[in-house]
């Protein structure tokens, strides 16, 4: 029986990460939840899974929780209760899926006390991968990535050396607008932005997939876990969602791996690894799906696609930068006080404010993130 805590249980991934942690009762134990401030979902949680207790980061929300709970589970709250939980004795696996920079320490955290992490959390090493490498070795634990693409990659690469890996092939979907003109990007609406093609995920990351960040993200997110060179990893934009991602090798073969898109699949895959278990979340009927195309992103209708290759090629604390000032640019736009197309500007301003720091340690990344989210909130367009 192994343990796991969910950090993020309200949502997207921490939802399927329940349905499949359902199906294994025997299995798996549910020791904790973790989540924001959606105290009404995480009741119904708890009916469910009879965790042992909750970690609440809103503290005024955690007060309220714990009244009406009157003592039947522990509860927790803010960073501390986070950092409390992910390193109790009674938590073996951590899945991260939290949003955003706020999964930073509690990776680390779960990191120095020896779980296993399955982390969907990709901003954790797009703003700390130096660290968060170095810290896997020292501690000697397994960190497996649920994020579809760098799952995929982890599964073609059982049995392989990495040193014979050629690069890797990061198929994207392309997002809502693949098919607009440039121009018209101005004017899409939050609600266009929001309509995924073939994926349903929290807003952040929804956004990030409509500006191609998110496959941005991702380019430093395989660096990072498959330790190659960011010219070694080949962005490709493939509309059907149905190819998760490949790995081409020194002598030219290429393994994929397919699947419908849900992620309960690479859930599974991360909870069970090394063990593959049967799973019924649907099949790839290819004469239903008829074709699989590919087309090369365009890396100026997508400037933030292209500003994350500049950033992840000159590294420091570069991708610390882009974070920060796309996390608070997303949010901007989700609250409709800017543009789409405001955001990979605002990116670049950040960006070019910045004075890099190389090699930096956790205490820089705390405080490049801080100094970014101040900088770009008083930009005239967001403040
Ligand atoms: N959704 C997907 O299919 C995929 C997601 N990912 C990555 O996984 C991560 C999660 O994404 P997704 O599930 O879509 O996000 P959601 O926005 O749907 O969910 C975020 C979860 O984190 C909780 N949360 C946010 N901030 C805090 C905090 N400070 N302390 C405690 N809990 C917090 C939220 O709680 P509350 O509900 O209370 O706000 C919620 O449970 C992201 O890094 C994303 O990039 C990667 C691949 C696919
Ligand atoms: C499911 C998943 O892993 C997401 O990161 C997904 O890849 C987003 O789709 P895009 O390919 O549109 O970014
Ligand atoms: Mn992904």
């Amino acid at each position: 029986m192994k343990n796991i805590a969910i950090l993020g249980s309200t949502g997207s991934i921490g939802r399927n990460a329940i349905e499949v942690i359902r199906n294994f009762p025997d299995r798996f134990k549910v020791t904790y939840l973790a989540v924001n401030k959606n105290i009404e979902l995480l009741f119904e949680q708890v009916k469910l899974l009879r965790p042992r207790g909750v970690v609440i980061f809103d503290k005024e929300k955690a007060r309220e929780f714990s009244n009406f709970v009157n003592g039947e589970i522990e509860v927790l709250s803010g960073e501390e209760g986070l950092l409390e939980v992910v390193s109790r004795d009674d938590v073996d696996v951590v899945l991260n899926s939290l949003v955003g920079f706020s999964g930073l320490k509690p990776t680390i955290k779960a990191i120095e006390s020896g779980k296993r992490i399955a982390l969907a959390n990709k901003e954790t090493l797009v703003v700390a991968g130096e660290i968060i490498t170095k810290l896997i070795k020292e501690n000697n634990v397994e960190l497996i990535p649920v994020d579809s693409e760098h799952n995929a990659i982890f599964q073609c690469l059982v049995g392989e050396n990495v040193s014979d890996i050629n690069r890797i092939i990061l198929t994207a979907s392309g997002g809502p607008f693949l098919y607009r003109d440039k121009v018209d990007l101005e004017n899409v609406t939050v609600e266009e932005a929001l309509k995924h093609p073939n994926w349903k995920m929290g807003n952040k990351i929804t956004i990030d997939s409509a500006t191609l960040m998110n496959k941005g993200l991702e380019v430093i997110e395989a660096h990072w876990l498959f330790g190659l060179s960011v010219d070694k990893i080949k962005v490709v934009i493939h509309p059907q969602s149905v190819i998760h991602s490949m790995v081409e090798f020194v002598d030219g073969s290429i393994k994929a791996q397919l699947g419908v898109p849900d992620m309960k699949i690479p859930i599974q895959y991360a909870l069970t690894y090394p063990e593959r278990t049967y799973a019924d979340y649907g099949r790839v009927d290819f004469v239903k799906l008829g074709q699989m195309t590919f087309l090369e992103p365009d890396l100026d209708k997508f400037e933030c696609l292209r500003i994350a290759y500049e950033v992840a090629s000159i590294g420091g604390t570069y991708p610390t930068v882009l974070n920060a000032a796309n996390e608070v640019a997303v949010e901007a736009f989700l609250n409709k006080k800017i543009k789409f197309t405001k955001i990979p500007d605002i990116i670049k301003r950040a960006i070019d404010a910045h004075k890099p720091k190389f090699n930096p340690e956790l205490e820089d990344i705390l405080r490049v993130d801080s100094e970014t989210r101040k900088f770009v909130k008083n930009l005239e367009e967001i403040s």
